[in-house]
């Protein structure tokens, strides 16, 4: 995956964060979404790909834009699988809360795993883990294979799990391990990366949504981590919704392999509001914004950041209101 197109994307997600950023702690989530869906969408055909949407806003006939299956980018560049996010954590930023961000992951045409929008079960860790955990095994297994590879006791391993009462239960069984355990009130794909860098956090587990863990799985291919996932569907129109999807058994253990293939993958992301791994926006004087953003490319596993300045247009309505 070209370097170019990492640039030309993170053009794309820095834009989408600046328009969302504004609608920060205003309770309208629906709207956030939109300033980010419009800025990814309104540009992503002048990006020199062949590109096709395989994780977007939803299907065809529910999603104006960035549906999947639609065709993005100047078709002038390599073919390639898009896996975007506008805004993850649309509720986050609609309260005020931190760790919102503007995601785009892209891998060769076929590459990446159409997940339905149902539910996946996650495990996500870094390099030290990866290869050595099963979604499979019980989760006392998993945190005591985990403590001895780590070589530290229980009580000095993180676990992080979003804050829901689907997940009371493996909350439970978690405080008896005597583990620390980082609560999410929204956003896995971050809490998934937080797993595989240098963070408090060994381990991301529970369940949040397929297409954030496609996103998610991509990031930690970059990062040398490792991601496994189980389609949760809820009923027999789920089930059939994995099915159109070509997963043809719903109830697979997905591997890294699975959810983003072997060939080269790449991340970008801008935050929109502030977090662990990235600052969020921030608009400064004389019509600028600070954006902060991270690029991944798997092949290398190299993995930078870049803060930028952006000279904003003068919004039309206060043109219009010079010109009286
Ligand atoms: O809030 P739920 O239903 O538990 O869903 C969890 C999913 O929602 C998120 O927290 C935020 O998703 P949105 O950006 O669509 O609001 C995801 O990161 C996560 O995968």
């Amino acid at each position: 995956m070209e370097h170019h197109i990492a640039l030309e994307l993170v053009r794309i997600t820095e834009k989408a964060a600046i328009d969302s950023a504004r609608w920060t702690g205003r309770g309208d989530k629906n709207s956030a979404d939109d300033a980010a869906t419009t800025a990814i969408r309104s540009r992503l055909n002048s990006v020199a790909i062949d590109g096709t949407v395989v994780i977007g806003e939803g299907e065809m006939d529910e999603a104006p834009m960035l549906y999947i299956g639609e065709k993005v980018g100047n078709r002038l560049g390599p073919k390639i699988d898009i896996a975007v996010d506008p805004l993850e954590g649309t509720e986050t930023v609609a309260s005020g809360l931190n760790n919102a961000i503007s995601v785009i992951a892209a891998a060769p045409e076929g590459s990446l795993l159409h997940a339905p929008d149902i539910y996946m079960e996650k495990l996500a860790v870094g390099p030290m883990l990866a290869g050595h955990l099963s979604l499979n095994d019980p989760i006392e297994t998993t945190l005591a294979k985990a403590s001895s590879i780590l070589n530290k006791p229980l009580s000095d391993m993180t676990v992080s799990i979003l804050d829901r009462d689907r997940h009371r239960e493996i909350i439970a069984v978690l405080r008896a391990s005597g583990v620390r355990i980082k609560l999410l009130s929204h956003g896995d794909v971050m809490g998934a990366i937080e797993a595989a860098t240098e963070s408090e956090v060994d381990m991301y587990i529970g369940s949040g949504g397929a297409p954030e863990g496609v996103l998610a799985a991509a990031a930690l291919k970059c990062l040398g981590g490792e991601m496994q996932g189980r389609l949760l569907p809820d009923g027999i129109e789920e089930v059939e919704r994995c099915k159109r999807m070509g997963i043809s058994d719903p109830s697979q253990l997905l591997s890294m392999e699975d959810m983003v293939g072997r060939e080269s993958v790449l991340f970008v992301a801008t935050g929109v509001t502030p977090g662990d791994l990235l600052n969020g926006v921030r608009y400064l004087p004389n019509q600028k914004a600070e954006t902060h953003s991270v690029i991944m490319h798997s092949e290398n596993q190299t993995i930078s950041f870049l803060r930028t300045i952006h000279k904003m247009p003068i919004p039309q309505e206060i043109l219009t209101e010079a010109a009286m």
